[in-house]
């Protein structure tokens, strides 16, 4: 088992290039599904959510390979319709491959995702859409199968702005008869570059970037090449790690439009942030200002990003409220933050955080992705060690973060432990 060990650390200083986004990454990887034709993907991320979900693609037939950092997809037939039960667990957004198995082959079988350690995270809304769509759909022995002849457009309302719902059934859409509309769509940018990727391939979309989408449907799409985002999460945690250190950083491949609520909380926090078009400079203040947040879905501010906030809050001049209204058990790194001298209370859906002057390193242990950047970024500001266990959470969903970390200075290293 490995662990990562981190000293404090001296102001991060440098630049860092930000990696392509997981959150598009993945949904993209299951849109290649939807032709027959190649799929080029270029800035594939080194995560292992990645890796998985290739397992998943050449289960399921597709002809999928990796090149340095590009990807090429190509699925002319099924093998099975039935997702590796395995790598299901393993990846969350592995019940995107749905919508597309659906749409273009007409059958689906899915292990139904578990709960995990942020909340339950159930499927309903998106079964509750393809069913909309035409689909039939039997749940049983912990398996959902899905079929339709070909699915049809339908007008279907989304009872929460659910990412994933909005992905697979924007996906499912652009091969169904005739017109799609979904209302109260997610709208995080990560949709709106599934969506642009699927015009790439001859979709029929309209209203992208805004919650009431409007799709034709094709008989069928084609090849694409394409890049996806940048990773505002990645960004995101970047940016705390200078704001918690008083460091001064250039991050390279970042786009701000993305990024409003993070950029103003962290200038409420007390840092200085300078835009570019397609970068920023953050430079961290030695006083932290201690910062209300609400996660909300997008625009509002990201759930992803509310652990790393709340690290950043641990050393606040005050008293910071932490409310988490998107998942309903994303609070499973306040104990190990106390652990490191926090002084943090939960009341229901909201923590309550007093800024301490110092964080004191110990062992922690990451019990999700974003919790297990939140107790990084705390070590590279706590006295002495801190060793972080639970890193394939972490891996999930950062590419080569320790090697980053240093570059801008950071003691941070991984070790078999
Ligand atoms: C791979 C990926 O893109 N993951 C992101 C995606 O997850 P994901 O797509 O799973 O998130 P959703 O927006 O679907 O989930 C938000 C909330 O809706 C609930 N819900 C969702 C679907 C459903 O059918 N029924 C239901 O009740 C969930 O349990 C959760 O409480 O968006 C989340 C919210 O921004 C992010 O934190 C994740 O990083
Ligand atoms: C919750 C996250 O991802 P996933 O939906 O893949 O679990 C995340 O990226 O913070």
């Amino acid at each position: 088992m490995q662990s990562i060990w981190i000293e404090k650390s001296v102001p991060l200083e440098g630049k860092v290039v930000v990696s392509s986004a997981k959150n598009a990454v993945l949904p993209i990887m299951a849109a290649t599904l939807l032709t027959g034709e190649t799929c080029t993907i270029h800035k594939m991320p080194r995560l292992s959510d990645v890796q998985a979900m290739v397992e998943v693609l050449n289960h399921l037939g597709s002809q999928t390979h990796m090149k340095y950092d590009t990807l090429t997809a190509r699925c002319e037939g099924l093998v099975t319709e039935e997702a590796p039960y395995e790598a299901m667990r393993r990846l969350r957004a592995s019940v995107l491959v749905m919508g597309p198995l659906l749409a273009r082959f007409g059958k689906a079988r899915l292990p139904l995702p578990g709960g995990c350690n942020i909340g339950v995270r159930p499927v309903d809304l998106h079964l509750k859409g393809f069913r909309a769509l035409g689909a039939e759909i039997t749940l049983g022995n912990g398996y959902v199968t899905a079929t339709a002849p070909r699915l049809t457009g339908a007008r279907i309302y989304l009872d929460f702005p659910s990412v994933g719902a909005t992905e697979n059934l924007l996906m499912a859409a652009c091969l169904a008869k005739g017109t799609t509309i979904l209302e109260n769509a997610a709208k995080e940018p990560e949709i709106m570059d599934l969506g642009e990727m699927l015009m790439a391939m001859g979709a029929k979309i309209k209203g992208l970037g805004s919650d009431f989408l409007i799709i034709e449907g094709a008989r069928q799409l084609s090849g694409v090449e394409y890049t996806p985002i940048p990773d505002r999460v990645e960004a995101g945690t970047f940016m705390v790690g200078a704001a918690m250190t008083g460091g001064n950083v250039l991050l390279q491949n970042v786009r701000c439009a993305h990024l409003r609520p993070v950029l103003a909380k962290l200038r409420e926090a007390g840092a200085t942030i300078t835009e570019y078009p397609k970068s920023l400079r953050i430079k961290g203040s030695p006083k932290i200002h201690s910062v209300d947040i609400k996660s909300l879905p997008y625009p509002g501010f990201p759930t992803d990003m509310q652990p790393q906030m709340m690290a950043l809050c641990c050393l606040g001049d005050g008293t910071s409220v932490i409310t988490e209204t998107v998942f309903e058990n994303r609070f499973l790194h306040v104990g190990e933050l106390k652990r490191m001298g926090a002084d943090i209370l939960i009341d229901d859906r909201s923590a309550v955080v007093k800024g301490v002057s110092q964080l004191q390193g110990t062992k922690v242990e990451a019990p999700d992705l974003r919790a297990g950047a939140a107790l990084i970024l705390a070590g590279l500001a706590a006295k002495g060690v801190t060793q972080i266990m639970g890193l394939e959470h972490i891996d999930r969903g950062y590419d080569r973060l320790e090697e980053k970390l240093r570059s801008l200075g950071a003691s941070i290293e991984r070790r078999d432990a």
